[in-house]
This record gives C-alpha cells, sequence and structure tokens, in this order.
C-alpha cells in the first residue's frame, strides 16, 4: 500500500499525527490513533510528553521520511509492536523478530494466576519449566517476579530461542535461565532427575480452518507455528499435558493458556492425565483463558 500522502518535512507534528491517523483509519487499522501517536514519537525519537511539548514543531526531513516508511509498513497491516521492534509485557520490553509470537496482553493472565498460586513463597527456589517459549515473555515475566527461581524455556524454533534469550540477557536474567530448542520436552523427559515446580505453556491454539481468517497482523505478521493447533485447535495440548504430567514434581503445578470456547476439551485432557484440581481464571474481556491444574 502507498504511504500516505500530506505531510513532508515542513508539516507540524500534530497535523501529521491527524493524518496518519485518517489513512489507518480509513485501511482499517484498529487503534489508529494511538498507533499515529505511537509512530510519530519513534519517527522523531520523542517519547509521549515531547511529543505534547511542541506539537507545532516541524517533523523535519529526517522524521518525515522516518514516519512515511513506518506508515507504509502499518498500512500493509503489519503490528505497531513489530515495526518498533519491541511490545511491553509484564512491565518490561521484549525485543521481537520474526520467529516470534507477539506476546498478547492475555497472556499476562497466567503470569498472575501463577503468582496467586506462589502466594507468599515468592522468594522459593521454584523450577519452572515454559513450554513453547517464543519471545520469553513468560519465562521473564516469572524469573523477574520469583527472585530464586530458575527456569528452562523449550521450543521448536531456533530463532524463537535466540530472541528468548536476548530478552533473558537483556533484562538480566540469563543466569537463572536455560533455553532448550527442542520438539517439546523430548530432551527433559529423557532424563528422569528433571521435574519442575511449575510448568507453563501457551501453546499454539488456533484450528487449522480459522486461521486464513485470522485479521491481518496476526496472519501475516506472527509465525504459523506459534498459531497453528491442528484441526481442532487441541494438538499441542495433547502433546504438552502428558509431558507436562509426567515432568512435574507431586506438589506442583501447571498454567496453560487456551483458546476461546476450549476450556471444556482442555479440562478433559488434564483430568484423563490425572490432574484432579483444576481451575479457570477469566481474562480482561471475560473469556476463560487460564488453566490451573494440580494433581490434588
Ligand atoms: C502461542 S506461542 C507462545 C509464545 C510465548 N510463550 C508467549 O506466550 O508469548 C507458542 C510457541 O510454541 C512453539 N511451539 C510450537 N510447536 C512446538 C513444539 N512442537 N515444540 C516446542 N515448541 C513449539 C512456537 O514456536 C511458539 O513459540
Amino acid at each position: 500500500m502507498a504511504p500516505p500522502s500530506g505531510f513532508d518535512a515542513n508539516t507540524p507534528r500534530d497535523r501529521a499525527r491527524r493524518i496518519l491517523s485518517g489513512a489507518l483509519a480509513e485501511a482499517g487499522v484498529p487503534s489508529a490513533d494511538l498507533d499515529a501517536r505511537l509512530l510519530l514519537c519513534a519517527a522523531l525519537g520523542l517519547d509521549h510528553a515531547g511529543l505534547l511539548r511542541d506539537p507545532g514543531a516541524p517533523l523535519g526531513a529526517r522524521g518525515a521520511q522516518a514516519l512515511e516508511r513506518m506508515a507504509a509498513r502499518r498500512l500493509a497491516r503489519e503490528p505497531t509492536s513489530r515495526i518498533l521492534g519491541a511490545r511491553e509485557f509484564w512491565g518490561a520490553r521484549f525485543h521481537l523478530g520474526p520467529a516470534a509470537l507477539d506476546p498478547r496482553p492475555d497472556t499476562e493472565t497466567l503470569v498472575e494466576v501463577v503468582l496467586d498460586a506462589v502466594g507468599a513463597e515468592t522468594g522459593r527456589a521454584w523450577r519452572i519449566l515454559d513450554l513453547g517459549v517464543g519471545s520469553g515473555a513468560l519465562l521473564c515475566a516469572l524469573l523477574a517476579s520469583l527472585p530464586n527461581a530458575f527456569g528452562v524455556g523449550v521450543d521448536l524454533a531456533p530463532a524463537a530461542c535466540a530472541i528468548a534469550d536476548r530478552n533473558l540477557a537483556a533484562q538480566g536474567l540469563q543466569g537463572r535461565g536455560k533455553l532448550i530448542c527442542a520438539d517439546w520436552a523430548a530432551p527433559l523427559e529423557a532424563r528422569s532427575a528433571a521435574r519442575f515446580d511449575i510448568i507453563v505453556s501457551n501453546p499454539p491454539y488456533i484450528s487449522r480452518g480459522d486461521i486464513a481468517r485470522l485479521e491481518p497482523e496476526v496472519r501475516i505478521y506472527d509465525p504459523l507455528l506459534a498459531l497453528d493447533g491442528g484441526e481442532d485447535g487441541l494438538d499441542a495440548y495433547r502433546a504438552v499435558i502428558p509431558t507436562a504430567a509426567r515432568l512435574l514434581a507431586p506438589e506442583g503445578f501447571v498454567a496453560l493458556e487456551i483458546g476461546q470456547g476450549q476450556g471444556k476439551d482442555v479440562d478433559a485432557l488434564l483430568r484423563d492425565a490425572s490432574f484432579s484440581a483444576r481451575n479457570f481464571r477469566l481474562d480482561l474481556g471475560g473469556v476463560e483463558r487460564i488453566i490451573l491444574a494440580k494433581f490434588a
């Protein structure tokens, strides 16, 4: 798609924001106004306060060029987080790349559920396993919240592991996190001593037939490996749940993110794997999003 016309080096910042917001809204981009502001800030190297301070200042030649490039990408429905190369999750900044899912605010509910289950015991040396670590959002958020924990993150995509590694390092967590590039936990299962107190997973859970109907931001820019849950969306749960049952310490717990309407099926898979205690947590939109399971 062609970049929006109507701004150049002399265009005042506020007018450029309105032009861009209008063009994004017309192209069907959700949150057009917010995105226009974020892209303008990035193009000019300003924060929001800086933008507000001098709305009448001209973009300048470099600012106008940078904004034009970013606008063209957003009009092609590339998510703003990917254009900026980073996303905020659980109060920290995560580097993104094509191989890693853009972490979603709903997934923060999983962190909340785990911390509620941990209660006052935040200082314990928890052993954490994150199956399908992606950008490392969950693993980093849990390690940052549990200062004596040690975590292992697994992903089938080597490039996702590299991004998670970079995020662990950027957040000073590398000494407490290890990444394994593997098909779920196969290498850990080979080691009989490996046991975890907390196992988390936000696996791919979109039914294959629904992928073509997803918003372009997701369908085009999130990796297929992070989305595709097979014919009924449940393939990854069928692999992850028995693995988690084998690797969980007796008093431990599992927290899984689920897709809308998958609660009953995932609950049945957990029950079949001997998880006798199972509880749901709703997300910000009131949808059953997380299931916490224990052996008793
Ligand atoms: C929905 S993403 C979740 C990423 C991250 N945990 C988050 O919440 O943002 C699912 C992740 O599972 C990984 N994955 C898919 N199949 C896998 C497999 N067989 N073994 C290990 N990881 C897999 C994908 O590469 C992707 O990073």
